[in-house]
């Protein structure tokens, strides 16, 4: 028998010939088989080629929620903990587990976010030394300042000029920053004023600011002029600012605000030798503990780097949302395209009210919000994956004999340490997804996490990608 041949430029499917005998029709059927198999496989690899392209393009969408947490201590004896929930902490995360390099070649954009951090902890130490400052929430505090601390106030004040030129630079506003925190403006990029925190730059979006620090280098210089002259300032007052930081003065006026700096948000104050050296770029560290507060939805594509990680060749899209009371009318617009939800709950404040409402406990206002989350019949099919973070700070308070039963009255009588505690948060947020949960058949997937542990939290992410890739395969009809 001959081979069948397709000639890719003859009339297809070709003329039957009148004179066809038993081998010639043999020889079109295999033709005509041999041309279908070859299309079919076209097809196919364009129906792939089309699902692929439709993964990449509409991949895995997550949306991170929970509260922002401005926090007042709720009573005068309490620390102040570390704020806010976490939600651009596990993003970073997420950027640096499967996008390594990105996050790598991008850790430069974070230094002056990291020296604003350093220099607003500053500056509010300054503010709060000054015989003017109103931060006080302490009549009793009234130390006298000797020579040596008028000397540092004389000797740091330029890095007044640095955190207005600094924070011009990354929220791209023109404002200059008022340096007791106390401005009104709607414009500033400071979020809600709080005399016992160093205060909080705020940008609109996180691509944004890092675009405009990119867009604002000369071409084939790293650093603009006037990141040279912050870096040379910030350089010249290294020693000041660690003699300020250990000037037992300084950490007696903390003391009796009862401030605790260290646990703030972008704290960088026992680091500064570190991070003001010329040739310092920020460590993947550096970049999860630096602050920036979230205003507004972002949205983040996650590329996948490694060839394991891009099994399902899926880009995950990640919304970064603003946590505020004022912002978490903007989650709605995402709940009926989400594949996932992660919600964090920080658990280190249940000693703490929320800034926006002192009567309401930042504790209690995460439960709320998870019930909410949870009875909402939008999100019925949304799979529901609980982050009960900064686990280490509710560690470290627990240790330092803050009682937990004092705030959870429920708590009653057991033990004030750190497993028995969180079991008890995480059987009190289990039984609320399953008492208002309109699908009794989801699945909620609860972890205790401290987000500034890149190891640990890879170990989660590594659990939400199953996740992931078990309800697009269900929901391929594949399982
Ligand atoms: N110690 C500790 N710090 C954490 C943890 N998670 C986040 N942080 C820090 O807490 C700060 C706030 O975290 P963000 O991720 O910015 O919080 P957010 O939920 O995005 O806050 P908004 O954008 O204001 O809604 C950052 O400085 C983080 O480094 C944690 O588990 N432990
Ligand atoms: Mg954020």
């Amino acid at each position: 028998m001959r081979a069948a041949r397709i000639d890719p430029e003859a009339a297809w499917p070709p003329p039957i010939s009148p004179d066809e005998n038993d081998d010639d029709r043999n020889v079109r059927l295999e033709q005509e088989r041999e041309a279908k198999r070859v299309s079919d496989a076209i097809d196919l690899a364009l129906n792939v080629e089309r699902e692929n392209k439709k993964k990449t393009i509409h991949g895995a969408k997550i949306l991170l929620l929970g509260p922002s947490q401005h926090i007042f201590s709720f009573f005068v004896n309490v620390r102040i903990g570390q704020a806010e929930s976490g939600k651009s902490t596990i993003l970073k995360n997420m950027q640096l587990h499967f996008s390594p390099s990105v996050f790598h070649a991008e850790a430069e954009l974070w230094r002056p976010v990291i020296h604003l951090n350093l220099v607003r902890s500053v500056n509010f130490i300054l503010n709060l030394l000054s015989p003017r400052s109103s931060g006080t929430t302490s009549p009793t505090s009234t130390l006298p300042l000797d020579d040596s601390v008028r000397r540092l106030i004389f000797s740091l004040a330029p890095l007044k000029s640095v955190e207005t030129s600094l924070t011009q630079r990354i929220s791209g506003s023109t404002i200059t920053v008022n340096h007791d925190h106390k401005s009104t403006n709607i414009d500033t990029p400071y979020a809600h004023y709080n005399p016992a925190k160093a205060p909080e730059i705020a940008v609109r979006s996180g691509a944004g600011w890092k675009g405009l620090l990119k867009f604002r280098r000369q071409p084939g210089v790293l650093s603009s002029p006037e990141d040279i002259q912050n870096r040379r300032i910030i350089n010249a007052c290294v020693d000041d600012i660690i003699t300020l930081w250990k000037n037992p003065i300084v950490q007696e006026k903390l003391r009796q605000e009862e401030i605790s700096l260290k646990d703030q948000p972008g704290f960088f104050l026992e680091d500064v030798q570190r991070i003001s050296a010329e040739e310092y770029l920020p460590t993947p560290d550096d970049v999860l503990r630096a602050r920036v507060s979230t205003i507004g939805p972002e949205e983040h594509r996650i590329p996948m780097e490694s060839s394991f990680e891009n099994g399902n060749g899926k880009d995950w899209i990640v919304y970064d949302v603003g946590g505020d009371r004022s912002q978490r009318a903007a989650w709605a617009q995402f709940f009926d395209t989400v594949t996932v939800i992660i919600f964090l709950a920080p658990v280190s404040a249940f000693n703490q009210a929320l800034a926006e409402d002192e009567t309401v406990n930042r504790l209690a206002d995460s439960m709320k919000l998870w019930r909410m989350i949870c009875s909402n019949k939008l999100l019925a099919s949304v799979d529901l994956i609980l982050l009960l973070n900064k686990i280490d700070i509710l560690d470290a308070q627990l240790k330092a004999g803050v009682q937990f039963s004092k705030y959870v009255t429920s708590y009653r009588d057991k033990p004030n340490e750190t497993e028995a505690v969180s079991k008890y948060l995480l059987d009190m947020f289990t039984a609320l997804h399953k008492q208002h949960s309109p699908n009794k058949r989801r699945k909620m997937h609860p972890h205790l996490t401290c987000a500034i542990d890149t190891k640990a939290t890879a170990t989660v992410i590594t659990h939400i990608q199953e996740v992931i890739l078990i309800k697009t395969l269900s929901q391929t009809n594949i399982l």
